[in-house]
């Protein structure tokens, strides 16, 4: 090149990015600091009547409005009543007020709110992606560790505290630091009767209830692809309880499918500008992670657990663990409370295990799919003499589906209760809640000591298999019942 002529400048590729990364940085307003601090813009907020109270009393106290109502969706959920005819009385006072504030707040903050007896109401994590609120590349926050679930749907969702909820309502922003990056691969192929939740209750049970703390997770491999949208959820839903504070997975057709008639989803010439942008809402090859885990499930078998946190699970082939073979003190000591709570003797066989009652339900495991799995084993079945088993839909529309599919009268016909929606035995906030000694089979997420109930014991497990436990009246592998799973 002779001299004085201009020089080529060289191109600058951008440097690959992780699905995270993408989304932290579109929604970086500014940087706060050199520890990764940021001003993080949110694109919408689910609230609920639990977590929120405070936060509007804070807002209502400093005389500050919310900046976007029209992002912030609000949803009855924790401590509403299942009784099977639903209206809008509360027993509990408590509730009662939880309510009526929420409904004060929605109004005076002009926020739309699902109350009980609206047609769209349900687990919020349930709901807000039934009404396509959730879109691929939001970066949505709400008061629940669950809004994880989001991130089966290319979004990146996570559970912020009372103050920042404040925060958020007043300015659509948080501050917030940057997590370090696990890209989970998952490979193989499941055998039969084994879903989603057996993948992230085996994951959990690997690197243990903290194993994920400081973290976003991104699932990814041949075996996430093949899940459906709401088996992905499951799978997001639970990341949290391996400590992560946000799940991803990278939008594909099935998201976009699963998107395509959602009421709030854009229609027409926005759907197509949306979905080319969409496109782009994948990790870049090259893209370095902080961590990496590798998970084959060729061999998976039906998850149960046997203690007092999501990591304390096993295979249902399996047996209660026994403590004195655990070297670590700590370890040691944890396994012998979680024992003593649970009430099992070490070398049990898990699969002979009795249960006193059977809960599918949750955010978790209470869509419509996961009904249809349920019902495949119930049907033509009875609840087995001495069980309380309860049915409670994620959502009212999903309710009226299992109505229209005729799944409702599968259960009712085996002597399951067939309920209202909300979090309900979840986590016992309302009037569903179980007796000290009680012992569940449960498709939820969190196990912890009374959790369903002081003194109650609660395994948990996906649909199919809380199903096959209420017909059987113990612990069982979900395979014994054959084809029809
Ligand atoms: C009540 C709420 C704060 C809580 C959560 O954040 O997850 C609840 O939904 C749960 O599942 O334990
Ligand atoms: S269903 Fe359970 S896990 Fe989900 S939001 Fe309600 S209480 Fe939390």
């Amino acid at each position: 090149m002779a001299a004085g002529e201009p020089q080529q400048v060289p191109i600058v590729t951008d440097i690959p990015k992780t699905l995270y990364q993408k989304h932290i940085d579109a929604h970086t307003v500014c940087e706060l600091d050199d520890q990764g601090h940021v001003l993080l813009y949110i694109d919408r907020q689910v609230a609920n009547e639990y977590t929120s109270p405070q936060a509007f009393s804070g807002l209502r106290q400093a005389g500050r409005g919310v900046w976007r109502p029209s992002a912030t969706l609000c949803v009855v959920d924790h401590v509403n009543p299942t009784a099977p005819e639903r209206n809008a009385a509360m027993a509990d006072p408590g509730g009662a007020r939880q309510v009526s504030y929420f409904e004060e707040n929605c109004r005076d903050f002009g926020i739309e709110l699902f109350n009980v007896l609206d047609k769209r109401q349900g687990i919020e994590h349930v709901v807000a992606p039934e009404q396509g609120f959730i879109l691929p590349g939001m970066v949505i926050a709400a008061g629940d560790s669950h809004t994880t679930t989001y991130g089966a749907l290319g979004a990146f969702g996570f559970g912020i505290g009372t103050s920042e909820i404040e925060h958020l309502l007043a300015t659509q922003t948080l501050v917030y630091k940057r997590l370090k990056t696990l890209r989970v691969t998952v490979e193989g192929r499941p055998g039969p009767g084994l879903v989603s939740k057996d993948i992230i209750m085996e994951l959990i049970r690997q690197i243990g209830a903290s194993g994920a703390t400081g973290y976003a997770i991104e699932f990814t491999g041949p075996a996430i692809s093949a899940l459906s949208v709401e088996a992905r959820m499951t799978i997001c839903n639970m990341a949290v309880e391996a400590g992560a504070r946000g799940a991803f997975m990278a939008p594909d057709e099935k998201v976009y499918a699963y998107l395509a008639d959602k009421p709030r989803a854009p229609k027409g010439e926005l759907w197509n500008q949306a979905v080319a942008r969409w496109q782009s809402l994948h990790t870049d090859v090259g893209a370095r992670f902080d961590r990496e885990v590798h998970m084959h499930i060729d061999k998976l078998q039906p998850m149960v657990t046997w203690g007092t946190s999501p990591d304390q699970a096993a295979a249902i082939t399996g047996c209660v663990p026994d403590p004195s073979q655990e070297p670590d003190l700590i370890l040691r000591q944890d396994l012998e409370r979680a024992l003593r709570y649970m009430d099992l003797t070490p070398g049990t066989a898990l699969a002979s295990i009795p249960i006193s009652h059977a809960f599918i339900g949750s955010c978790t495991n209470a869509r419509i799919e996961d009904l249809r799995d349920a019902a495949r084993v119930v049907r033509g079945r009875t609840v087995a003499q001495g069980v309380r088993a309860m049915i409670v839909p994620g959502s009212t529309q999903v309710r009226d589906q299992a109505e229209t599919e005729g799944l409702a009268q599968v259960f009712r016909d085996a002597g399951f209760e067939w309920r209202q929606s909300g979090c309900s035995m979840c986590l016992a906030m309302n009037d569903d809640v179980l007796n000290p000694g009680d012992r569940c089979a449960s498709s939820t997420n969190r196990n912890f000591e009374g959790r369903q109930g002081a003194g109650a014991r609660t395994h948990l497990m996906s649909p199919a298999m809380v199903a096959a436990a209420a017909v059987t009246g113990h612990l069982v592998d979900v395979r014994q019942f054959g084809s029809e799973v």
